[in-house]
């Protein structure tokens, strides 16, 4: 009952990680937004200034048209003069000003001096055209202000957003399950990673400020123009909700493109890391025309949804150009038809409502811009939620209060009535019940043909994975799953077959067993495994900087860096997963001696092929399908009784 209950869990758990990745829910939109939302409360300070900003920068913007009006009028009612029929003089100054009024309602003429000089009004100043260049100057001065510092908080919002959601993702996969990564390419997380984040990143600057730019100059160009002339406002306000319903209409389609081809990209780049891990046997094979020609395959079908969506795009833009270009012509039309008999009111009308159009059209640029922004936007946000969100099956008590904290390893370790499938094959279960005790400063060893579960006796004991059913004891006590698991891991020594080289010189790479060792303490444990008269020989010695993965060294020099961590460790377990057996026989025998070194007074867990390995364990463990442990003690007692590890010896598998 418990079991199926564990297991269920833990596949639900995997299955519901899987599928995050893969749908596109409704929530899309929101995701982005929802996301965005935690970051405003964070830096409300931006946000607010950004929001006050942006909105006193659209209300300069819009003012552009009703100064354009004034400036317009201004300069144009000296042609009054003419049509007066009579010279103005003071006398007659009033009438000529009702004169003009019927034409423009905002102008006045007065004599300055000897000159008559035509003056308008505007939220009570009163200026002559010059003045209202003036005032336009000064305009566009604050709107060049306002448009830097929304520009320059937004950039550092964006930048925030991008860092933040990447060191998140980046934390969440370092403390997920190992299971996580059994099915998925490292160079497809590291395009969510680097690339989706970024995407968000730039998306978050823009598409804030755009919008509320947006929205604010839209409304405010209509409010003002409308206090210009209803009628052509009506107009312009109909024919551009045809467009802006047009654009958002081809949103769903076009975001959904987008999913397509960032999944096709995030599958290529998965494609490419795992063909550069594997370039040995890229070059090994002769396959470089090969994988050229494949290379070639795997993007066509990238080609064929980005075709696509670049086909949508050029619609949407297509759209907007041939609707903008229209809406002038719409206008001048209505205005045409409307004011033919009053050329005055035709032509201020026409002047200041083509500039406001000019005012309006860069929100409803704005407005492609943020469709097409929110689009990518809300398919990266998706994809950067499912690695946040996505739940972990182990749970290792990272924080510090939490968990049994294991000072130190000074007792038994016991599996317990341990039952274990992995949670990514719950039907195959590796290993059926199984019971035994690692006694303090003792040696084990598992044996057993090949695939039967060694390897899975150490990733229990790494804890990697939680047994399915039974519970694995540190100090005899503590089950391994409710411990801190850093504490116990602190304690424990991990070699591998493959040894884990980081980028970097010898000396970090060797550090990582201690972060606080000395150089001297590094040196010393260098000596124990033999690796420092070597590395004394390179001509930039311990601050050689080993290539990723450790390109630049052979396999026994590789194992012998991470003995040398290993010794600088210190640890009370060590677990040696065949640890010496991708070498030849002679740097084998070098690397055991090393081996045996480090393994002094410590319980020490072995999985092994080779003879060798095993012959000075206080107990070997033989592994047989099926049964779990099907025989176990010393070498000789084991060497001379009928039973698995006789046919594993006599088959020559213990060489
Ligand atoms: N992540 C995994 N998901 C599902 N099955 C797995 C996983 N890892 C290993 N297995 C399976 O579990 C079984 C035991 O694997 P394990 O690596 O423990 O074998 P092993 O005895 O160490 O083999 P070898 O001697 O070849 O290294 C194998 O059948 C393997 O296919």
């Amino acid at each position: 009952m418990e079991k199926n209950v564990i297991k269920n869990e833990q596949e639900a758990i995997k299955a519901a990680n899987d599928r995050a990745e893969e749908i596109i829910t409704k929530k899309d939109r929101k995701s982005f937004f929802g996301l965005l939302s935690g970051y405003f409360k964070q830096y409300w300070i931006i946000t607010f200034s950004i929001i006050l900003v942006t909105l006193l920068s659209s209300i300069a913007t819009v003012l552009g048209p009703k100064i354009t009006e004034r400036l317009m009028g201004t300069l144009m009612a000296g042609q009054l003069e003419n049509a007066f029929g009579g010279v103005i003089d003071s006398g007659n100054l009033s009438q000529f000003n009702e004169f003009i009024h019927k034409t423009y309602s905002f102008i006045s003429a007065k004599f300055v001096g000897e000159d008559l000089v035509y003056f308008s009004n505007l939220f009570g100043m009163e200026l002559t055209w010059t003045g209202w260049i003036y005032v336009q100057l000064v305009l566009f001065g604050f709107i060049a202000v306002f448009t830097f510092i929304s520009n320059f908080l937004a950039g550092l919002m964006g930048k925030r957003v991008e860092i933040s959601l990447r060191n998140k993702s980046l934390e969440k996969l370092v403390k997920q399950d190992m299971s996580y990564y059994s099915d998925k390419k490292i160079g497809e997380i590291l395009t969510k990673i680097v690339s989706d984040t970024q995407i968000i990143g730039e998306q978050a600057q823009q598409v804030p400020v755009t919008m509320l730019s947006a929205i604010f100059t839209f409304f405010g160009s209509l409010i003002v123009m409308s206090t210009i002339n209803g009628f052509l406002t009506l107009v312009v306000v109909s024919a551009m909700l045809i467009i802006l319903i047009t654009i958002f209409g081809s949103f769903t389609i076009v975001k959904k493109m987008m999913f397509r081809v960032r999944s096709s990209i995030t599958s290529i780049n998965g494609d490419v890391t795992d063909r550069i891990n594997t370039v040995r046997l890229i070059k090994a094979s002769g396959t470089e025309e090969y994988e050229t020609e494949r290379f070639k395959e795997v993007h066509k079908d990238y080609y064929n949804k980005s075709k696509k969506l670049v086909n949508m795009q050029a619609i949407m833009i297509t759209i907007m150009i041939a609707g903008i270009s229209s809406i002038q012509i719409v206008i001048i039309i209505a205005a045409a038809l409307r004011y033919h008999d009053n050329v005055a009111v035709l032509s201020v009308a026409l002047t200041s409502f083509i500039s406001g159009v000019g005012t309006m059209i860069g929100p409803l640029m704005q407005m492609v811009r943020v469709a097409v922004g929110l689009a990518s936007a809300s398919t990266s946000s998706q994809r950067i939620y499912a690695i946040i969100n996505s739940k972990s099956i182990i749970n290792p008590h990272y924080d510090p209060n939490e968990g049994i904290h294991i000072e130190h390893i000074d007792g038994d370790i016991v599996f317990k009535d341990v039952v274990f499938a992995y949670p990514e094959k719950p039907e195959q279960v590796i290993l059926p019940k199984f019971n035994i005790t690692f006694e303090k400063g003792k040696s084990y060893a598992f044996v057993g043909e090949t695939g039967v579960g060694k390897s899975t006796i150490s990733k229990l004991l790494l804890r990697f994975y939680d047994p399915s059913e039974g519970q694995v004891l540190i100090n005899s006590k503590h089950d391994l799953k409710e411990v801190q698991l850093s504490s116990y891991l602190d304690k424990v020594g991990y070699v591998e077959q493959e040894p884990q080289i980081l980028f970097g010189d010898v000396l970090d790479n060797i550090r990582y067993g201690r972060f606080d060792a000395t150089d001297e303490q590094v040196y010393e444990a260098a000596k124990k495994a033999e690796l420092h008269e070597l590395v004394s020989t390179w001509p930039d010695g311990y601050q050689t900087i080993l290539g990723e993965r450790g390109f630049m060294l052979s396999g026994g020099q590789k194992q012998r860096l991470v003995i040398a961590r290993m010794f600088l460790k210190d640890p009370e377990l060590l677990i040696l997963d065949e640890a010496t057996s991708a070498l030849d026989n002679i740097v084998e025998k070098e690397i055991q001696a090393n081996l045996e070194e480090l393994m002094k007074g410590r319980t020490t867990i072995s999985i092994a092929h080779r003879l060798s390995t095993i012959k000075n364990s206080d107990k070997i463990i033989v592994l047989a399908k099926g049964i779990g442990a099907a025989q176990s003690g010393t070498f000789d007692e084991l060497k001379n009784k009928p039973g698995h590890f006789q046919e594993l010896y006599k088959a020559g598998l213990m060489d």
